[in-house]
């Protein structure tokens, strides 16, 4: 009897068990027991040395660290996929392991809603000034000295990266009364513009009330926001951050907000998790949460579930759902394993 196929889960399934029980049927399902990096690197010599799919999440990180070249380097032969069941994959060196002959899937669509809804309460809360009155309220002053804060209607939006997400929030920004503007490497055709204006770079900086970031993660967006970039924009704007922490630079961004420039930011994610500045947690004009954009039980659910649909067809030599960009402009039609 040939053994079937096995794929390593970076973290347990903990949303989406009907479909890790379904995918038993054509899989050897296990969950990584290596405690560190290094042990890992040791046991993918060993136990796990014919493993064929790796499903990682965001949180292996923690035990693995990246999938940088040097993890790709020691991975088998025989590991042919990795799929990531986030829509991020900035912590995976996609060129590494195309070079290595593996394909990196990701999960664009199902994160999409429940990012934009965090969005839109990091936005209205930030510009609204609710996290000062937070502390105010519980410790017994109630309103006593609370700033006003601002209406959205009529304000100008910026969204750097009109792509999924970006798109999704100027949606559910409409309502408000929010003028949206965006900035992309190229315009969108006008029906996915969605009656949002395309302005460059500097526009964006210089027109926009609240500045809603969407980019991914890259060599090229690290830091495109720092000290340069804030002092081209309005006094008292707004900064918004659900995308990853280091396409802004953090201390430039607490230093402006300390000094007033910056009115208020509302964050999701940092530079080094779960590392936050120091400034921006004793300011409270900065309404923090800690990177939960897609924390929620059904976006989990969606993302698990995409994530092994792309580790099942693999393992059956069919179509890939989601290859990651970069890996399909180089070949068309990956399939699986077969
Ligand atoms: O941060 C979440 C994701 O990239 O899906």
């Amino acid at each position: 009897m040939t053994s079937l196929p096995r794929i390593l889960f970076f973290n347990p399934v903990r949303h989406a068990h009907q479909a890790y029980e379904a995918l038993q049927s054509v899989a050897a399902c296990e969950v990584v027991t290596s405690a560190s990096r290094a042990e890992f690197f040791s046991d993918i010599r060993g136990k796990y040395n014919d493993v064929q799919v790796i499903y990682r999440t965001s949180a292996s990180g923690a035990v693995a660290g990246n999938f940088d070249e040097e993890f790709i380097s020691h991975l088998p032969p025989s590991l042919k996929y990795i799929c990531h069941n986030g829509a991020g994959y900035d912590q995976i060196d996609v060129h590494a392991a195309a070079a290595r002959g593996i394909s990196v899937t990701y999960a664009p669509d199902p994160v999409t809603a429940a990012t934009a809804d965090l969005t839109l309460f990091l936005l209205l809360g930030a510009l609204r000034q609710l996290n000062p009155s937070f502390s105010k309220l519980r410790s017994g002053q109630f309103k006593k000295g609370v700033a006003f804060g601002h209406d959205p209607q009529g304000k100008t939006l910026g969204i750097l990266g009109m792509g999924r997400i970006g798109r999704a929030v100027k949606a559910r920004a409409d309502p408000f009364g929010l003028k949206t503007v965006y900035h992309n490497r190229n315009p969108l055709p006008n029906d996915l513009g969605a009656g949002a204006s395309y302005v460059s770079f500097d526009q964006l900086l210089a027109e926009s009330d609240i500045i809603s970031v969407h980019v991914p993660l890259s060599a090229k967006t690290k830091h495109l926001i720092g000290a340069k970039e804030i002092a081209k924009m309005k006094p008292g704007v707004v900064l918004v951050n659900t995308a990853r922490g280091a396409i802004i630079d953090e201390a430039a961004m607490a230093v402006a907000l300390d000094e007033g420039r910056i009115a208020a930011v509302g964050l999701d994610v940092y530079e080094q998790e779960p590392f936050i500045d120091e400034r921006l947690m004793k300011n409270e004009r900065a309404l923090l949460v800690p990177h939960l954009g897609t924390h929620t039980t059904e976006t989990l659910a969606k993302m698990e579930a995409h994530a092994m649909e792309n580790a099942k067809r693999a393992v059956l030599g069919q179509d890939l759902l989601t290859v990651v960009p970069e890996q399909l402009a180089r070949s068309n039609g990956v399939t699986g394993v077969h």
